[in-house]
């Protein structure tokens, strides 16, 4: 039982032991304190342009669910809102707690969600992710809020492979995804300069978090408390609580795309 997690003996107050960072200045996730958050007029509207084509495949790798992209092109692209330049879509996954009232990572006035999807974009002015990780603008990651409400019909085409990839190391094809259907109507957004918020929490992440959250039910949440952190044949442990609480501020200023 060695290598980071979620448990009391391995979890997020173990983590600055073997990465130090994890004390730094710029980590996530944060409280979102909207009445703190400044509107700023020169933020641009968000420019998402996925092509379904660039989805490869879904894998459990032991700390959430995650949908991978062929990002060996420009051919899912964010552009705009506060980054310059052009960040390649990389993956997507998720965090999610035990039960409805805990989950995701950023707070809002203290409000926890039960779940936040996070799409994870490099900085093509890099020549590949693993160096934009190291870079202070390498990363952008847009994190999108999970509420209990009416099922998904969107995310449903996700939870239905789950029961292929129950435990940690599997993973099966998944093509023709297109992840701009996981997005909420309005792109309004908040960003502030974070980090990596699993380790090795490198703090090259421009944070780009929707203030309009998306639907899931129940249900649908129970469906990803299904998955394991285990491998096959291993004492199974549920894949739940995979989330990382709020960080120090630190100084930082939130800003908002909207009045
Ligand atoms: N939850 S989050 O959106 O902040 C997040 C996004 C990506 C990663 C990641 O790629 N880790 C592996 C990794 C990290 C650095 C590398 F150089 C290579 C792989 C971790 C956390
Ligand atoms: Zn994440």
């Amino acid at each position: 039982s060695h290598g980071w997690g979620y448990d009391p003996e391995n979890g997020p107050d173990t983590w600055s032991a073997q990465f130090p960072v994890a004390d730094g200045p710029r980590q996530s996730p944060i409280d979102i304190v909207t009445a703190d958050a400044h509107y700023d007029e020169n933020l641009q509207p968000l420019e998402v342009k996925y092509d379904p084509g660039s989805s490869s495949g879904i894998v459990n790798n032991g700390h959430s669910v995650q949908v991978d992209f062929a990002d060996d092109t420009d051919s899912s692209t964010l552009t705009g809102g506060p980054i310059s330049g052009t960040y390649r879509l990389r993956q997507f996954h998720f965090h999610w707690g035990a039960s409805d009232d805990r989950g995701s990572e950023h707070t809002v006035d203290g409000a926890k969600f039960p779940a936040e999807l996070h799409l994870v974009h490099w900085n093509t002015k890099y020549p590949n992710f693993a160096q934009s990780t190291t870079q202070p603008d390498g990363l952008a990651v847009i994190g999108v809020f999970l509420q209990i409400g009416d099922a998904n019909p969107q995310l449903q085409k996700v939870l239905d492979a789950l029961e292929a990839i129950k435990t940690k190391d599997k993973q099966i094809a998944f093509l023709d995804f297109d992840p701009s259907v996981l997005l909420p109507s309005s792109l309004d957004y908040w960003t502030y300069d974070g980090s990596l918020t699993t380790p090795p929490l490198l703090e090259s992440v421009t944070w780009i978090v929707l203030k309009e959250p998306i639907n899931v039910s129940s249900d649908q949440m129970a469906m990803f408390r299904s998955l394991l952190f285990t491998q096959e044949g291993d004492e199974p442990s549920n894949m739940v609580d995979n989330y990382r609480p709020p960080q120090a501020l630190k100084g930082r200023s939130v800003r908002a795309s909207f009045k």
